[in-house]
């Protein structure tokens, strides 16, 4: 199984005592399968993907990628896997100011020692952004550089993409034609993908959808 989490407890602490966010969440996820999770605001779905991605710690409960218990690993075993195995798509598209944009998609490939030019270029045909090469981010506007931002992610060839509201920033039919294309390239790569979304049209273009209440899978 590509993502296997088991049972996460998750309590954030705050001026007025502890809230229970996750209660013994379970989700599980093969290569290839595309899942949407979908919840009230605040019922804890990002905190459950940051989790996953390693940016935080559960109070109890495993996490497995790859077979590998993210849980038991130290600060550089999750850096590396961040890296290489995972890729994450937030709803702000964290380019880099200061670099082209043949520069942002090849960046975290390169962190990662998995620069693939040929791939590199097919990524930024297939998103449309050939002409845009030798701009800076502030020159794209905003569903171009979230292509952007998705060719990054996609560069390393990533097993697994964790996506929170990843077009929540772009106007409806850019939003489409942006998701359009991330699903393509993640379908054919056979990566899984676990995407956050408020939208029930999104989440129905996915092939499973689990839903968070009260800290549980419902
Ligand atoms: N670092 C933190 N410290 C304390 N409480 C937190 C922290 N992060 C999140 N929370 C609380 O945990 C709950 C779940 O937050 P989370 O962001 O995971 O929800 P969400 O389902 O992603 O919400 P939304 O759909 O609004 O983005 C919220 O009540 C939030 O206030």
């Amino acid at each position: 199984m590509l993502l296997d989490v088991q049972n996460i407890h998750k309590t954030y602490q705050s001026a007025d005592g502890p809230s229970a966010v996750l209660r013994g969440v379970g989700l599980s996820l093969a290569a290839g399968e595309t899942l949407a999770l979908t919840g009230e605001s605040g019922s804890g779905k990002s905190t459950l993907l940051h989790l996953i991605g390693g940016l935080d710690t559960p109070d109890q409960g495993q996490i497995l990628v790859d077979g590998q218990d993210i849980g038991a690993m130290d600060d550089n075993g999750r850096a590396h896997l961040r890296r290489g195995t995972l890729g994450v798509v937030f709803q702000q598209f964290n380019l880099i100011p200061s670099l082209r944009v043949r520069d942002n998609i090849a960046f975290q490939a390169r962190l990662a020692g998995q620069h693939d030019a040929q791939w590199a270029g097919t990524l930024a045909d297939r998103m449309g952004l050939a002409d845009h090469l030798n701009k800076y981010p502030e020159q794209l506007s905003g569903g171009q550089q979230q292509r952007v931002a998705i060719a990054r992610t996609l560069a390393p060839r990533p097993r697994l993409v964790l996506a929170d509201e990843p077009t929540g920033n772009l106007d409806e039919t850019t939003a489409a034609t942006v998701m359009d294309l991330m699903l393509e390239l993640v379908r054919e790569t056979n990566a899984g993908l676990l995407m956050v979304t408020h939208s029930e049209n999104l989440a129905g273009r996915l092939s499973r959808r689990l839903h968070l209440r009260a800290g549980l899978v419902a």
